[in-house]
């Protein structure tokens, strides 16, 4: 028996329809939503990711505003172009891509977003509010990882054991609150952990997050778990795969998602969700 796929792609596909059909009726109301990205730098795997999301943008009616800046930019100058977007109406998400150039403080440019536009959920306003339990954006990548459970039927994860690789401020942390927040008990696993497979061995569900490949394969895996792959490397013939290895474990594993097609595409419909959401708070408010 064969695992059976949970396709990320076509997920995604679902929700960025539903989310174009929420931006259409803001749109209607003359309250279009906005995202606005920002590049700092030529990182070429940022440039494909960001014309990913402004392209998701597009299709699904959110007008997006693509801000390339030259890696000599300060943090002074970035700072700047950030306070602009806390105050400018029309833009309801703010999206800093990372890695920035080492020498800008990410931690200290995240911070500066407005909290109410943080729509990757990096803010330690939203990350905080995850801790405890009280509304806030959710980081995409982990929130749509939640999505992918809940299509198998998995949105209550009680008696459930769940096993996270990473602790990742981005993916790790804010994996393990969510899984957590719909009932599971939540290990933690990263590099200091002695005996990996002894851990994955006993879980229902596998979220791998380390940004390694191979860092799971068969003989870790309980026979039918489901398992999340997060990761995003090059094999050896510079195709796309993740942490997972996927052959192996897919002979075991009762679910798991591909890459390319699995979480990825989740990330960027998360992040449409999330700005939605900010538009729409923006506009009953106002
Ligand atoms: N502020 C910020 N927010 C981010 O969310 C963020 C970031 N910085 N920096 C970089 C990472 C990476 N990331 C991806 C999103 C989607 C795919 C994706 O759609 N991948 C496709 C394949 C794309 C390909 O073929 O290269 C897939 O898995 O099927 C990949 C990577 C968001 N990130």
């Amino acid at each position: 028996m064969t695992a059976q796929l949970i396709d990320g792609l076509a997920l995604s596909k679902q929700l960025r329809g539903e989310a174009a059909a929420r931006a259409a009726a803001l749109t209607a109301q003359g309250k279009q939503p906005g995202l606005a990205v920002v590049l700092v730098g030529d990182n070429p795997a940022s440039q494909v990711y960001v014309r990913n999301k402004v392209k998701a943008c597009e299709e699904a009616g959110i007008h997006s505003r693509l801000e390339k800046y030259d890696a000599s930019m300060t943090e002074a100058e970035l700072l700047a172009r950030v306070d602009a977007l806390n105050n400018d109406p029309t833009i309801h998400g703010i999206l800093v891509q990372l890695p920035l150039p080492r020498h800008i403080d990410d931690h200290k440019v995240i911070e500066s977003i407005s909290p109410a536009k943080d729509v990757d959920g990096f803010h330690i306003a939203s990350a905080g509010a995850l801790v405890v339990g009280e509304p806030g954006f959710k980081a995409c990548t982990p929130y749509g990882c939640m999505k992918m459970l809940e299509s198998i039927g998995m949105k209550d994860l009680r008696a459930k054991h769940a096993v996270v690789i990473g602790r990742s401020n981005i993916v790790g942390k804010p994996m393990a609150l969510m899984l957590l927040a719909a009932n599971a008990t939540v290990t933690v696993c990263h590099s200091g952990t002695a005996d990996l497979g002894a851990m994955t061995r006993q879980a229902d569900v596998i979220v791998a997050a380390v940004g390694k490949r191979n860092v799971l394969t068969a003989d870790m895996v309980k026979p039918g778990a489901v398992v999340i792959d997060v990761g995003m490397n090059r094999n050896d013939e510079g195709k796309l795969c993740g942490d997972v290895d996927f052959d192996g474990v897919r002979q075991v594993a009762g679910w798991i998602t591909p890459v390319p097609g699995g979480v990825g595409p989740m990330t960027i419909a998360m992040l449409l969700v999330n700005t939605l959401e900010s538009a729409e708070r923006a506009a009953t408010s106002a």
